[in-house]
């Protein structure tokens, strides 16, 4: 079975930073995978290759077999994306928003879908409502909404729950939860490693825009975690995330 995204010795370099050096990667289809690391650890960097919107220096990356470089568009189609900044055109309603999101795909007559999606992300109320009257958590929804409006097989989630009350956060992840059951493959950043404990089967770490731990969750847990000084007390993602980025892995 193809990967559902491969990523083949990526470097990049801003000037004289390098963002991402050699990363190399395979996610299956199907899987729930976190992508984690401090601030600047070059996650941002790899999700924008993958969507087309940066070039590698070197490496190649593909998304369910298609070349993001030389074969964009069909990598694009197979691609969701929720990015980490909200940004939108604040004159359009919910539903035109989405609507242009399907016109970028060449896809026409997506409502039926495209009311089914804000179904499930609670925003049928807010389909006609102009964007820039729409609180932060909502923006946030219909980011999520304009990921899948193409019905994308892999899904890249850049922090999709900074700054969202914890109502929408249960309500975000029993969505996404139920996409990954009907088979979508989904990737996930966030500093909320909980979330990430909870929901990732597999985990890598980027420190300074290299791979520093890839593993299950379960092992990543059982090979990195603290043992507490009392004996008591579970070890959590944090502590792992904590020891690695220290250096301090065993
Ligand atoms: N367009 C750019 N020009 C110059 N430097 C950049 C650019 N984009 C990112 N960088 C730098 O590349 C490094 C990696 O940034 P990136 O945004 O990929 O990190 P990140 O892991 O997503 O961080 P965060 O958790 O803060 O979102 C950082 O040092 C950042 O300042």
């Amino acid at each position: 079975m193809r990967a559902a995204i491969s990523i083949k010795n990526i470097s990049k370099n801003y000037g004289a930073l390098q963002a991402l050096d050699d990363v190399s990667l395979s996610i299956e289809q199907g899987e729930f995978f976190g992508l984690l690391g401090p601030n600047g650890a070059g996650k941002t960097t790899l999700i924008s290759i993958l969507a087309g919107l940066v070039t590698t220096d070197s490496g190649h990356a593909a998304i369910m077999g298609a070349d993001v470089q030389s074969q964009f568009r069909d990598a694009r189609r197979m691609l969701g994306v929720v990015p980490q900044e909200l940004v939108f055109d604040p004159f359009f309603t919910v539903r035109e928003t989405l609507q242009f999101q399907s016109g970028y795909f060449g896809i026409r007559h997506n409502d039926a879908w495209i009311d089914e999606i804000m179904a499930n992300l609670d925003l049928t109320g807010k389909a006609d409502s102009n964007m820039r009257s729409l609180s932060g958590g909502m923006k946030r929804r219909v980011l999520v909404a304009q990921a899948l409006v193409h019905r994308p097989p892999v899904i890249i989630l850049d922090e999709p729950t900074a700054g969202v009350d914890v109502e929408l956060r249960q309500s975000l992840w029993q969505f996404i939860s139920r996409l990954n059951q009907d088979g979508h493959t989904i990737v996930l950043t966030t500093h909320y490693l909980e979330e990430a404990e909870a929901l990732c089967q597999r985990i890598a770490m980027l420190k300074q825009g290299k791979i520093v731990a890839l593993d299950t969750t379960a092992n990543l847990l059982s090979q990195y975690g603290s043992v507490k000084k009392d004996g008591e007390g579970k070890t959590d993602l944090e502590d792992v995330f904590v020891n690695i980025m220290s250096g301090g892995a065993r």
